[in-house]
């Protein structure tokens, strides 16, 4: 397996310097933003933890009749911390321990909305197939461990986090879904979003575990802006991301798993294009590292038989509706990244661009009834 580099911008850091990499930077990130600045006791958090911290100013142009809309938004990428062989329990509660410490370096850092990965409470073994012992990470979105846990940090420091776990509805013949529960400042939960579009690519068997959900997409009014989540493979579909802004998101979520031989060149571009495409802010968050499992999985593609998942290149960013996005976080290490949005730039660039306002909405619903019939025929024309 090739050696995994941090990332592109160490990369061209290494090789660039001056109006080169600054031109560089520009081309490929947009505008440059500012780097927040963080205490010598949040660095020393970051540094103790072994996790990397970054932060950046995300400003809109100042208006006569709104103040701005700041919030820091921040994204959580995560390894798991206990091997695969380890007990559930143990497995669980040393993410929760490493994640409470990543999440009290955003708090310190000023983070007012904390987004997790997917699954984040377990190892991504949706691989395996298998059930036992894997299902058991599956927990109520209300009652669980995980809840519980976050919702007194969301007390303690006022914020509001987005947990992607493994739910277990419980009140409902205990079905099993790939949910996103928003706990809000207050500590209870305002509600839940889950994965629209189940993968069937690869080594994502999730089709095993659970079905697409049934809930829509949902938005979520909180203290600090309207937020939805659109899970991992649902960012492949454009027209998810766009249901959630119509219902009226400014920022959206992407909480993802995905490994680097199959994603890696379309990351980048997805949750960027959404941000333009929609007037929304957008948060892709990755796990990071290489997990490995008990026992040998196949990916029906005639390759032997293996153990581990890949690597999970992590390289979590922000993008904003003026297309400029922060760099990403490390592909090999654990982070927090952090990144004050001024909110109004949303309507600003609605404003600028124009793609609500043009968007021919009442076409496109007539014309995708008639193609959602299994009936329709493509409409190509040919020269007779
Ligand atoms: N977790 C998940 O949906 N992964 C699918 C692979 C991808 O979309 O990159």
């Amino acid at each position: 397996m090739a050696a995994q580099i941090d990332g592109v911008e160490t990369a061209l850091a290494e090789k660039l310097e001056g109006v080169s990499l600054d031109e560089v930077k520009r081309i490929l990130y947009g505008r440059p933003y500012k780097t927040l600045e963080f205490s010598a006791e949040t660095q020393k958090l970051a540094q103790d933890g072994d996790f990397q911290l970054s932060g950046y100013i995300v400003d809109a142009q100042k208006e006569q009749t709104r103040a701005p809309r700041l919030v820091r938004v921040a994204a959580i990428q995560n390894k798991i911390h206990r091997p695969t062989t380890d007990s559930v329990v143990e497995q669980r509660d040393a993410i929760h321990q490493r994640v409470g410490a990543m999440i009290e370096a955003a708090a310190a850092a000023g983070a007012n909305v904390i987004g997790l990965q997917e699954a984040w409470t377990m190892p991504f073994a949706f691989c395996t197939r298998e059930r036992l012992p894997w299902t058991e990470f599956a927990e109520s979105v209300y009652t669980g461990p995980t809840t519980q846990f976050l919702s007194k940090l969301a007390v303690k420091h006022d914020i509001v986090i987005i947990s992607p776990i493994l739910e277990r509805d419980e009140e409902k013949d205990d079905v099993i879904w790939n949910t996103a529960v928003v706990i809000s400042h207050t500590g209870r939960v305002i509600g839940r979003s889950r994965k629209n579009h189940i993968p069937r690519v690869g080594d994502f068997n999730e089709s095993t575990y659970y079905m697409e959900s049934t809930l829509g997409h949902p938005v979520f009014e909180t203290k600090y802006g309207r937020i939805g989540i659109n899970i991992c493979y649902g960012r492949h579909h454009p027209q998810n991301w766009m249901m959630y802004a119509l219902n009226g998101a400014e920022i959206i979520f992407n909480p993802s798993a995905t490994v680097g031989t199959l994603s890696e060149p379309l990351w980048g571009i997805e949750a960027r294009n959404a941000a333009i495409a929609n007037h929304v802010f957008t948060v892709g968050i990755n796990r990071v590292g290489t997990e490995v499992f008990p026992n040998e999985f196949t990916s029906g593609n005639g390759q032997p038989a293996h153990k581990d998942f890949g690597h999970f290149y992590g390289s979590s960013y922000i993008a904003a509706p003026d297309g400029s996005r922060t760099p990403s976080l490390s592909r090999v290490r654990e982070g927090v990244l952090i990144a004050e949005l001024d909110l109004n730039l949303c309507r600003q660039c609605k404003d600028a661009w124009g793609f609500r306002m043009t968007n021919r909405l009442d076409m496109y619903a007539q014309k995708l009834t008639e193609v959602s019939n299994p009936d329709y025929r493509p409409d190509i024309r040919r020269e007779q």
